[in-house]
């Protein structure tokens, strides 16, 4: 027996997004009510809000947009691993914290950062990826890394080194997951960005299905 977890955020008024960036809203357009059979609305939303795919077009004025990323990352075997009693508040996933808990080969990796998920906050420390650990990922053949926190680099980062170095390795992303309350340990990983001409990032319904 297969069993799903929801690795989603609910999108929802009020979710917390990245500072200074678009609220979500969800606007009512047309209502049911005599000569109209419906209710229909329309989100106003960051393509960075909650658990969501960058694309490379969101650091690279020249990368892909969300309907041109190839989907083959998005699906398929993935890793779940626990670093958040490893990694200090406002400290990187270094290379040492991932070599005792990853197989010699890994197609896609999911990190735990956080200790408890913060639905309703936002934490300007979250934890972040050192680009020597991107590598090491490359290295054993990772296509792609997928975190709880809001970014790969540091909230104050300009230089967004971990975001360069997985577009150098090829990798995908996935941000924002929420990894509480699922065991760490191998899973099908199955989250497809939408395919929206343009967007540098795309909400994903992220899930993990267990390998029987
Ligand atoms: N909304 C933003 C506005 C400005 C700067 C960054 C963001 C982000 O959301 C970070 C993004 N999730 C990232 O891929 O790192
Ligand atoms: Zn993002
Ligand atoms: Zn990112």
């Amino acid at each position: 027996m297969t069993r799903i977890y929801d690795i989603s955020q609910t999108i929802r008024p009020g979710i917390p997004v990245w500072p200074g960036d678009r609220s979500f809203a969800l606007n009512r357009t047309w209502n049911i009510e005599p000569g109209c059979p419906v209710n229909v609305s329309e989100l106003v939303m960051s393509t960075h809000t909650g658990s969501h795919a960058d694309s490379r077009l969101h650091f690279d004025e020249q990368g892909v947009d969300c309907a041109a990323t190839p989907l083959d990352a998005y699906i398929g075997p993935a890793t779940l691993i626990d670093l958040s009693a490893e990694v200090p508040s406002g400290g990187l996933v270094e290379p040492r914290h991932l070599e005792g808990k990853l197989p010699a080969r890994v197609e896609r990796v999911l990190i735990k950062l956080f200790d408890r998920f913060p639905h309703e906050g936002w934490d300007p420390k979250f934890p972040a990826m050192h680009p020597d650990s991107i590598q090491l990922l490359a290295d054993r053949g990772c296509k792609l890394i997928g975190l709880d926190v809001p970014s790969l680099d540091p909230q104050d980062s300009k230089t967004l080194d971990a975001h360069f170095k997985v577009d150098a390795t090829g990798m995908a992303i996935l941000e924002g997951l929420v990894l509480d309350n699922v065991p760490t340990g191998d899973y099908e990983l199955i989250a497809l960005p939408l395919k929206i001409e343009g967007a540098d990032g795309s909400p994903v319904r992220a899930v993990l299905r267990s390998i029987p």
